[in-house]
């Protein structure tokens, strides 16, 4: 397959600086989806035709119908995959999904249960996971390994970029085998994956006005495309709210959001910091909400933090599946 220089870009839409996703199609014709590229989990899963109407936040997106793929391989397995919310549950169809214009025969899950909360809120229509094949629920060689074991890629890496302010375009690209030049300035800096089989780094910590509040021991970063926000353990998210000047709510007059302090991140031996604007979202003239949720995911997977678009909006981010490390540069 020629395409470009070993490099296929996957353009992206911006939604409110809230929810990134780029458009795949699943079978042949081609039925056209907008999905999440989450490197927070390892599977594809899409609205089917078949679900019930009940499940609004599936009936209220694009579904896709085997019946009407002369390409679609029936295989029914049972699927099921969890969220903090409730399951989306579903079977699996395996059918040719075209992926920055790559052809890949892929085993996905048709989704027949679909949970209201989160996905009625969903600008897209479903999730292909970015993750290591190992956290693949059944089992599935997930869509990047189909497009590794091709060997037509530049690199063995694919590249993140979030714009933000909705306005500019395009709202962010994904390029699957190498990066874009465009959308980064200066040198990369990498950290090795602490366990091999997830997108996720260690921090050596978490600091506001150079005092290091948080994670003083070292703890572990998941860096997740398809998550929002910042996610931190509970009761160091309080007290950050606290230290930066925010309600419990999260909440931030608008006006002193450019005096707001930079919250740091410890990689490597180097800091990456958001400023006010960076973490902060404005939901109108005088509403502007700090963009951090405490959440405890407990062991084995936490304590962690999980950072999201509001990080990676900041920081052009490479995820290298050959050295198994993730790249950092200062996003345009
Ligand atoms: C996709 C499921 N996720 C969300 O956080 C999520 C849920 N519900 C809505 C409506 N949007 C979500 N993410 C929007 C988005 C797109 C890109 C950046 O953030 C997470 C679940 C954990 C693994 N990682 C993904």
């Amino acid at each position: 397959l020629e395409f470009g220089n070993g490099t296929a870009p996957t353009p992206l839409t911006n939604y409110l600086d809230t929810q990134y996703f780029g458009e795949i199609s699943i079978g042949s014709p081609p039925q056209m989806f907008n999905v999440v590229f989450d490197t927070g989990s390892a599977n594809l899963w899409i609205p089917s035709a078949s679900c019930s109407p009940l499940y609004t936040a599936c009936f209220s997106h694009n579904r896709y119908d085997s019946s009407q793929s002369q390409t679609y391989i029936k295989n029914g397995t049972g699927f099921s995959i969890q969220y903090g919310s409730g399951n989306v549950r579903g079977f699996l169809s395996e059918d040719l999904v075209m992926v920055g214009g790559i052809p890949v025969i892929q085993v996905f899950a048709e989704a027949t249960a679909v949970p209201a909360l989160p996905f009625i809120f969903a600008k897209f229509d479903g999730v292909l996971g970015m993750g290591y094949p190992n956290i693949a629920i059944d089992g599935i060689t997930p869509v990047f390994d189909q497009i590794l074991s091709q060997h037509i890629l530049k690199e063995e890496v694919f590249s993140v970029y979030y714009s933000r302010d909705p306005h500019n375009m395009p709202g962010g690209e994904i390029v699957l085998g190498g990066t874009d030049p465009s959308y980064y300035h200066g040198e990369f800096n990498y950290l090795s994956t602490s366990k091999t089989g997830k997108w996720e780094i260690e921090l050596k910590g978490v600091s506001v006005r150079g005092e290091t509040l948080f994670c003083k021991d070292g703890c572990t970063a998941v860096i997740d495309t398809g998550s929002s926000y910042i996610i931190g353990p509970a009761a160091s998210v309080t007290q950050l709210m606290k230290a930066v000047g925010a309600t419990e709510l999260y909440t931030v007059n608008c006006d002193k959001v450019e005096a707001m302090p930079s919250i740091s991140f410890e990689f490597g031996g180097t800091e990456y910091s958001l400023t006010g604007e960076d973490y902060i979202h404005w939901f109108g003239e005088d509403l502007c909400v700090v963009t951090f949720s405490g959440l405890d995911i407990p062991p084995p997977v936490g304590p962690v933090w999980v950072l999201g678009a509001s990080f990676i909006s900041r920081y052009y981010t490479e995820f290298d599946r050959h050295n198994n490390r993730i790249g950092f540069a200062r996003a345009v």
